[in-house]
């Protein structure tokens, strides 16, 4: 493994983080699959475990699409690989493309060994997903067609009636849409995937900074979505002086959450001109696609319907900040990289999940609010090509596996994810035990 350099927190699982972590200024999600090449020991071809293959003549022929592969040649696709396919097809196909083994030891200490938690569970729920009835998934088609419909007749209507209420409105709903197309992102392309652009935010960058890095290595130093929110929040225990630990809960968060749509896009363009649109996609088109109905049907001026857009985005990416920091990771009883951690040699994958999220009570009681609300999170990082209705169907499984194991899912209340959130920012002693999962028990 590389030597570790000067990066402030340490990364306790001893995880290399890229170069420019703590350079906001150069740290993109192109910069960081770019330097993991550095730290990968993938030998500029693809690693899963400690081989390394050559997928160039499969690239084009991968049915989850060809995206996922171009951009992560020269880097460990070992926890991508591992949890985007439920059946053992893609194992059994791998051997095709080996080369030889690795060189160097990987950058990550988790591992997916057979009869481990996390590859015990994927083998129950494969035996499991043929009892779960075929029209489930439909159910969140309906939901996310609908809220999208709705958001758009709100939002012309906040042009039309000049109401800033409304405009509150329309900016939840596009929240909501936002976080519900979050479901379909991580399968194969697929259009509503691009309900997510409605939010100036694009899917290819999502991929990488959601679904490549936070959904695999979280909560730790390799985790785009904690280091790209730094130094202005900063999740992990580190040292923070009394005016910064209270200045983020108290100015810096709502700021942050006020402009998490525009940000991105402003980076992109920035991004963009420098890099002569090579990290565009045609599809980001549909960003734009809400503020031309607003003026083709809001009966008013170009200025005046591209005012509320920005008003509603303002209101979308307040109501998605929130909600997104505050569904399930950040609590001083869940695992931050500076933490003690379970291990740093022979960490479970699953377990590593479990260790690193909360999932909140409320939310998992209803399915309209798993969807729009980052529920399910647990099951939903561990299978996240599985639609959220069909995980829905899978607790009493995943309670008998977390048993076996002698696991628990922390089950916690919404108030609890807040205020634990608030806590986290503030929070600079990094925990010297690994967590307590049974600490909750009795809540579930
Ligand atoms: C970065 C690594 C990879 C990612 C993120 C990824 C992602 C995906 C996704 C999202 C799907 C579609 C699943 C769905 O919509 O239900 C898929 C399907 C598939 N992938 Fe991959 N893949 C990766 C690497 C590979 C590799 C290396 C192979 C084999 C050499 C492979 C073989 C397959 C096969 C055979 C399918 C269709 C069958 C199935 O879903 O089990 N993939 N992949």
């Amino acid at each position: 493994m590389p030597p570790q350099s000067d990066f402030e927190p340490r990364s306790t699982l001893g995880i290399v983080p890229p170069a420019s972590r703590k350079d906001p200024t150069t740290l993109t999600v192109d910069t960081w699959l770019e330097e993991k090449q550095d730290t990968d020991g993938a030998e500029g071809l693809w690693r899963i475990h400690d081989g390394i293959y050559d997928l160039t003549d499969f690239v084009d022929k991968h049915p989850g699409g060809e995206e996922w592969l171009s951009i992560t040649k020269g880097t460990d696709i070992t926890e991508a690989f591992e949890v985007h396919h439920i059946k053992s097809t893609p194992e059994e196909l791998l051997k095709k493309y080996f080369v030889r083994n690795a060189k160097q030891k990987r950058n990550a200490p988790f591992t997916f060994k057979e009869n481990g938690f996390y590859k015990t569970l994927k083998r129950e729920i494969v035996k499991e997903l043929p009892n779960v009835p075929k029209t489930t998934a439909r159910k969140s088609v309906i939901i996310i067609d609908s809220l999208l419909v709705l958001m758009f007749l709100v939002s012309i209507l906040t042009v039309r009636l000049w109401s800033y209420a409304l405009g509150v409105v329309a900016g939840v709903l596009l929240g909501m849409v936002t976080i519900a197309s979050h479901n379909f992102i991580h399968r194969k392309n697929n259009f509503r995937m691009y309900y997510f652009n409605f939010s100036l935010q694009q899917v290819r960058e999502f991929r990488i900074s959601h679904i490549l890095s936070h959904h695999l290595h979280t909560n730790t130093i390799d985790d785009l979505e904690l280091s790209l929110l730094e130094p202005l929040l900063e999740y992990f225990p580190v040292k923070k002086s009394p005016l910064k630990r209270y200045g983020q809960v108290l100015v810096i968060a709502p700021l942050v959450w006020l402009t998490f749509f525009h940000t991105p896009f402003i980076k992109r363009y920035i991004e963009a001109w420098k890099c002569k649109g090579k990290n565009l996609r045609i599809t980001d088109l549909t960003s734009f696609l809400l503020p031309l109905a607003m003026y083709l049907f809001g009966g008013r001026s170009f200025w005046d319907a591209f005012w509320m857009w920005n008003y509603i985005l303002v209101c979308g990416a307040l109501h998605f900040g929130f909600v997104g920091l505050h569904a399930a990771h950040h609590h001083p009883d869940i695992f931050h990289d500076g933490d003690v951690p379970r291990s740093t040699t022979d960490y479970d994958w699953g377990i590593s999940q479990l260790d690193a999220v909360m999932d909140r009570k409320e939310i998992t009681a209803s399915y309209f609010l798993v969807l729009t609300n980052f529920g399910d999170h647990c099951l939903h990082h561990m299978f996240p090509t599985l639609d959220h209705a069909v995980l829905a169907h899978l607790y009493p499984l995943f309670k008998r596996v977390l048993n076996d194991f002698d696991l628990d899912l922390r089950m916690v209340s919404q108030w609890d994810t807040i205020t634990g959130g608030f806590q986290q920012l503030v929070k600079i002693t990094p925990n010297t035990t690994p967590p307590d999962l049974r600490k909750y028990r009795k809540d579930n």
